[in-house]
C-alpha cells in the first residue's frame, strides 16, 4: 500500500489506530474452541467487528508460529481473508525477522509475497545490509525498531555510544539506506517523553507506537509530541481489544474498546485543522 493511501485512510475513518491480532488460544471465549480453526474464527469476528475503527491490523507472527503448521495456515486465511475483504486496510507482519543479506531476502519474501502483507517489523541490530533488502520491495514498508515499549529498551537503546544514544545512531543512519522513504519505525508508548527528539531526526516518517492499554502508554501524551500534518502514526493496542470480553459478547465488546480510543483519535485529529 502507498503511504498516500494509508493517509487518505486515516483521514477517512478519523482513527489512526492499529489492532494487534495476538490471538492466544488460552484467552479466546471456550466456545470458539469447537471451531475447525478457532484462530481464525476469533480474527474474523474480531475484524469484522472492529474494521469500521481502525486503519490496520497487526498479526504478531508468535501467536501463529507457537501452534505450529496449523498456525501458520491460520495467519495465511487471516491475511487471505483481510486483503480480499478489507483491501483498505494496512496490514504489519510483526516478525521482528533481519539475518544476513540473502537471508532478509527470503524473509521479505516469505512476509512481503507468499503473505502478501504490506510491511513488517524488523530488528536494526544486524545494521544496513540486514535491512536493505526488505527495502528493496515496492509499496511495501519496513518498520525498524527504534526505541521500544520494554523495560528492556534501556539496556541498549537508550546507551550513548560516542556520545549519541543508540537509538538515535539507527534513526539517523537508516536515512542514508537505499529506498530510506520506505522506512517506519516502532516508537513504544511507554516512551512518549522521547518522541519530541525522535520527531526531530525523523519529521515525517510513520511510527508504529504499541504499548497503550495493556502496557500503560498514554494516547493524548503521544499525540502531543508525535503527531505530524500528514499525521505520522500508527498506535497499537492488542489485548486490551481483544479480550475486552471472553464471553460469546466478545466481538462486541472489542468493538467498543475500539470505538472509544477512535473517538479518542478523532479529538485528536481535530485539533490539527
Ligand atoms: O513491534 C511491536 O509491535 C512491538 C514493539 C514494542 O516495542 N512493544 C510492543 O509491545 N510491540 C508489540 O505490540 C503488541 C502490544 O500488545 P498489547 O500490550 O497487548 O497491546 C505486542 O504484539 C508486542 O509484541
Amino acid at each position: 500500500m502507498k503511504i498516500d493511501h494509508l493517509v487518505s485512510q486515516i483521514h477517512k475513518k478519523k482513527s489512526f489506530l492499529c489492532i494487534g491480532l495476538d490471538t492466544d488460544l488460552d484467552k479466546i471465549p471456550k466456545h470458539l474452541l469447537t471451531e475447525k480453526d478457532p484462530i481464525f474464527s476469533f480474527n474474523k469476528e474480531i475484524i469484522d467487528a472492529t474494521n469500521q475503527f481502525c486503519v490496520a491490523y497487526k498479526p504478531n507472527i508468535a501467536f501463529y508460529e507457537a501452534y505450529g503448521l496449523k498456525g501458520w495456515k491460520s495467519l495465511e486465511k487471516t491475511m487471505d481473508y483481510l486483503n480480499s475483504e478489507h483491501p483498505n486496510i494496512f496490514t504489519i507482519a510483526d516478525a521482528k525477522r533481519g539475518d544476513i543479506g540473502n537471508t532478509s531476502t527470503r524473509y521479505a519474501k516469505a512476509f512481503f509475497e507468499t503473505l502478501n502483507f504490506d510491511s513488517i517489523t524488523v530488528a536494526p541490530y544486524m545494521g544496513k545490509d540486514s535491512i536493505e533488502p526488505f527495502l528493496s520491495f515496492e509499496d511495501k514498508h519496513t518498520i525498524l525498531l527504534a526505541l521500544t515499549s520494554n523495560e528492556g529498551a534501556y539496556d541498549f537503546q537508550t546507551k550513548r555510544i560516542d556520545g549519541q544514544e543508540l537509538y538515535k545512531e539507527v534513526l539517523e543512519e537508516s536515512k542514508s539506506y537505499k529506498n530510506a522513504e520506505r522506512l517506519m519505525y516502532v516508537v513504544g508508548a511507554t516512551k512518549a517523553v522521547y518522541l519530541q527528539d525522535i520527531r526531530r531526526i525523523v519529521p515525517e516518517s510513520f511510527l508504529l507506537v504499541p504499548g497503550v492499554g495493556a502496557q500503560g502508554g498514554n494516547l493524548q501524551e503521544v499525540c502531543k509530541y508525535g503527531i505530524t500534518k500528514n499525521i505520522g502514526l500508527l498506535v497499537n493496542s492488542s489485548r486490551g481489544i481483544l479480550y475486552a470480553s471472553n464471553n460469546m459478547d466478545f466481538a462486541e465488546a472489542a468493538a467498543e474498546k475500539a470505538k472509544n480510543i477512535q473517538r479518542e483519535m478523532e479529538i485528536e485529529l481535530n485539533k490539527l485543522e
